[in-house]
């Protein structure tokens, strides 16, 4: 057993080979002083191909104390809005932009309404609240994200619709001279908070991108960056114990030998929904030239693809230890956060790629935009069969055999899974109202033995996203679509948000099936009757 442990932090591996290899390999990073050389911000650590990115990109090391000035200016803000009645708290923003947020306020117990959606029920229930008190927070590195745009317009409208100065009503975090500080400068929105351009937004959890939505919305973030603050010297320090080196020693240990998996279970850890922002930031970071490794966050220790783990996994338990666990991490979340990013970072070094760029991310976002630009292109084809609620479509050249009914086409797609490969279960559903459809991942990784991610769309697509277009080309992709109830226009703009969810899907799968992935999309023509029928279906699916 290899064990590191300091007041704030805690990192476990198991026994045997693996568990040498990942030692070793913490000493070559302590030997090459590169946790001392990543906190002096040296952009050489990567290559050269990746060194004029990383020369903008390494200033979250030092966030612990850069963000304290953050503090004093959110507190005034919370105050202010209070003291004007104003104390519910919505946030837009993807990826970067919003998981580590949600982490904050969930660990710490205060409400945060999110929007990282394109579903038009969800985003209708967020506008159902009381506008009266609500605070819309519009988060942004580039200003630019179409989701987070959109969320913006239809508050803005919202607001003034319902005889509320819409400006006084939304604050901006932003990088510097984005898209959006100009759009916030001219309307004379609330509060533009810049953030450190340095960072990226898998990054920022302790920049403004953390701290804001977190703190208006109540959370105690000085304690946060104290926590963070507590455990910089033990995660910069070029040392054997440096839980970071042993993390990172692990992580690049197991990808050597096959272990492409993490599969992450929360085990008392006290902060939900943190596998969720480790899933970005490893997924976004390492999934990159053919390689990388895939989070696969599970419901717990004994929920299937951890248990039954194979040799393609390492298995990774948050807060207390598990007979399962190959990994066990613990700590604060302002020091976990840290110590995430110093070990995916150094990670991305043995791995040899760039840990802080996402090259295929992009790819998805034009493909949505051709079909938004083009109508006619996102008209659904005819389906390869409909059952009951629930229409099948397929894009590109997988197929299932003909005349194949649902369980078939189900159990045929499923066969499609490359050995050692992996299933992408994407639910451009409302995670609120639809949140059953989780379930149905649970139960295909218990009937077929596959490693099965879960991800709403379109956040995954700024989480996971570029890992299954840049990283290991043995998945397979189910994607769940729904019928809207009820649309919203998106202000300004020539589309819904219907039609931008579905441009999404549509637009993700095209760029899958080039890149020759089995891609089937179940549409729900009645959500709730579909969910129960697939629920069904999968529970006859085996391998
Ligand atoms: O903060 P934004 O610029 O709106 O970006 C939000 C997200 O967009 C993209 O998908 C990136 O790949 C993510 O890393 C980023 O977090």
């Amino acid at each position: 057993m290899t064990e590191v442990d300091n007041t704030a932090l805690s990192v476990v591996i198991g026994d045997g080979p693996w568990a040498q290899e990942a030692g070793e390999l913490a000493d070559r990073l302590a030997a090459e002083a590169v946790a001392g050389e990543l906190t002096a911000g040296n952009p050489t650590l990567w290559g050269a191909d990746a060194e004029s990115e990383a020369a903008v990109r390494l200033a979250w090391t030092t966030l612990p104390k850069t963000s304290r000035p953050l503090l004093g200016e959110i507190a005034a803000l919370r105050g202010e809005l209070h003291a004007e009645g104003v104390d519910r708290v919505v946030l837009a923003g993807m990826g970067g932009s919003s998981l580590a947020p949600e982490v904050i306020t969930a660990a710490a117990g205060v409400p945060l309404t999110v929007l990282d959606t394109t579903d038009p029920g969800q985003v209708a229930d967020a506008l159902a609240g009381d506008l009266s008190r609500t605070v819309l927070v519009v988060s942004s590195k580039s200003g630019s994200t179409v989701e987070t745009d959109s969320h913006r317009r239809i508050f803005e409208h919202a607001f003034e619709a319902a005889g509320i100065a819409a400006a006084s009503r939304i604050v901006v975090v932003t990088d510097p001279e984005s898209p959006l500080e100009t759009a916030a400068r001219a309307a004379g929105y609330r509060h533009v908070f810049r953030a450190d351009p340095h960072v990226g937004g898998r990054y920022s959890a302790l920049t403004a991108f953390g701290l804001v939505p977190a703190g208006l919305a109540g959370a105690d973030v000085e304690k946060l960056l104290a926590e963070a603050a507590s455990a910089a010297p033990v995660l910069a320090a070029d040392e054997r114990d440096n839980p970071a080196l042993l993390l990172a020693g692990a992580l690049g240990a197991a990808l050597a030998r096959g272990a492409e998996k993490v599969v992450f279970a929360d085990n008392d850890s006290g902060l939900p929904g943190f596998a969720d922002w480790a899933e970005q930031l490893i997924a976004e970071s390492t999934g990159k030239d053919g390689t990388g490794l895939l989070p696969v966050v599970v419901e717990g220790v004994s929920a299937p693809n951890f248990v039954d783990a194979g040799d393609d996994a390492t298995t990774v338990a948050l807060g207390s230890p598990d007979a399962a666990a190959t990994v066990t991490v613990s700590g604060s979340l302002g020091a976990s956060f840290l110590l995430w990013e110093y070990a995916t970072a150094i990670a991305g070094r043995l791995l040899g790629i760039n840990p802080f760029d996402q090259p295929d991310v992009e790819a998805a976002k034009v493909a949505a935009r051709s079909l938004l630009d083009s109508p006619s292109g996102a008209t659904a084809p005819t389906p390869l069969l409909v059952d009951g609620p629930v229409e099948a479509y397929v894009t590109g050249s997988w197929r299932p055999p003909e005349g194949a009914g649902l369980d078939e086409l189900i159990g045929a797609f499923v066969a499609a899974v490359p050995e050692k490969g992996y299933l992408s279960l994407q639910a451009y559903l409302d995670r609120e109202q639809d949140a059953s459809a989780a379930v149905l991942r649970r139960e295909l990784a218990r009937n077929t033995g596959v490693q099965t991610t879960f991800g709403w769309g379109p956040r995954f697509l700024h989480s996971t996203g570029q890992y299954h277009k840049g990283g290991h080309q043995n998945g397979a992709f189910l994607q769940i679509t729904g019928v809207a109830e009820e649309d919203l226009p998106v202000p300004g703009r020539p589309y819904s948000l219907a039609t931008l969810q579905l441009a999404q899907a549509l637009g993700d799968a095209t760029v899958l099936a080039d890149r020759d992935r089995p891609v089937l999309r179940l549409h729900l023509t009645d959500r709730l009757a579909g969910i129960a029928r697939l629920a069904q279906t999968v529970q006859g699916v085996s391998r």
